[in-house]
């Protein structure tokens, strides 16, 4: 049976808990900040530890939903003991020095770095449609002005007061993900499936009439054009973040116990 650990217990994380059990696979335990233990095992009503070695120690399989600093602080540790890792913190791949951390962890011990899709979908066709040459990949993200609360949007626009829907962010998805680590992931996984962090083109909009968080991508190659778009409704404790980057990594984790996979 798969020991299942869990880094950070957010919103996403608390989610996940959840909805393992509810399919019948249970967390056994939660890595925590050293200090916020006691509030770890009180939201996630499991054993938690501080450490990445005691994480690696009792899980075989850990859902990072811990943010870019969670995969940073943890990730090459873990890997490195030959742990299955599925991650939400996509952005923080825009580090390549920290890319260059997990490859050699996971080389070295055996680990796999899972990535799990988020709140985005049609990565399978974006994947598949890189193989014949992708001309055009772009990313737009549109939240409600109260989803991009603590990012540098609250610096380029007055979140507060917008009476209609503005871009914050026009740039690669490089720095898109490097600036906005709570909410750029989307971008990450669009570029690191199709054109890469240089060349996949991203907007992100606050909308005050926006009731979701919309992710759409666009894409042009020699296979045709893809146009997708999400309307996701956001987690009730995280505004900045979507039900279904939540559900993505709970099937993610499903995905690596069974004998079939999809
Ligand atoms: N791939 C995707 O589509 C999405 C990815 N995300 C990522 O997931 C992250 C978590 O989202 P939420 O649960 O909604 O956020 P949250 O703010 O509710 O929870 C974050 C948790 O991570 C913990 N944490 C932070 N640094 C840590 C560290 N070094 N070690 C251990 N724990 C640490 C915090 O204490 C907290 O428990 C976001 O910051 C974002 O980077 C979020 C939404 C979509
Ligand atoms: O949950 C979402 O809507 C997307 C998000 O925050 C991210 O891309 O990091």
């Amino acid at each position: 049976m798969t020991s299942i650990g869990i880094i950070g217990f957010g919103a996403i994380a608390q989610y996940v808990a959840r909805e393992l059990e509810r399919g019948g696979l249970r967390a056994a335990v939660v890595l925590a900040r050293p200090g916020r233990e006691d509030a770890a095992r009180a939201a996630m009503q499991i054993e938690a530890v501080t450490d990445a070695d005691a994480l690696a120690e009792r899980a075989d399989l850990v859902i990072d939903c811990a943010g870019h600093a969670g995969l940073a602080a943890h990730g090459p540790t873990l890997l490195g003991a030959g742990t299955r890792l599925v991650t939400l913190s996509l952005g923080a791949l825009a580090d390549e020095a920290l890319v260059g951390a997990l490859e050699a962890a996971a080389r070295r011990g055996g680990g796999v770095l899972q990535l799990a899709s988020g709140a985005i979908g049609a990565l399978d066709a974006l994947a598949a449609a890189r193989v014949g040459g992708l001309d055009v990949v772009r990313y737009t993200g549109t939240k409600p002005p109260r989803g991009w609360a603590g990012s540098p949007a609250e610096e380029a626009l007055d979140l507060g007061a917008l009476t209609q829907a503005e871009a914050h962010f026009t740039g690669t998805a490089r720095a898109a993900a490097l600036a906005y680590p709570k909410n750029a992931n989307v971008a990450a996984a669009v570029a690191l499936t199709g054109r890469g962090f240089d060349a996949t083109e991203v907007r992100l909009i606050a909308d005050p009439a926006a009731t979701q968080n919309t992710h759409r991508i666009e894409a042009e190659g020699a296979f045709g054009r893809l146009d997708v778009t999400i309307s996701g409704h956001a987690l009730p404790d995280n505004p900045r973040s979507s039900a279904l980057a939540a559900m993505s990594a709970v099937h993610a984790a499903r995905r690596e116990t069974e004998w079939m996979r999809l």
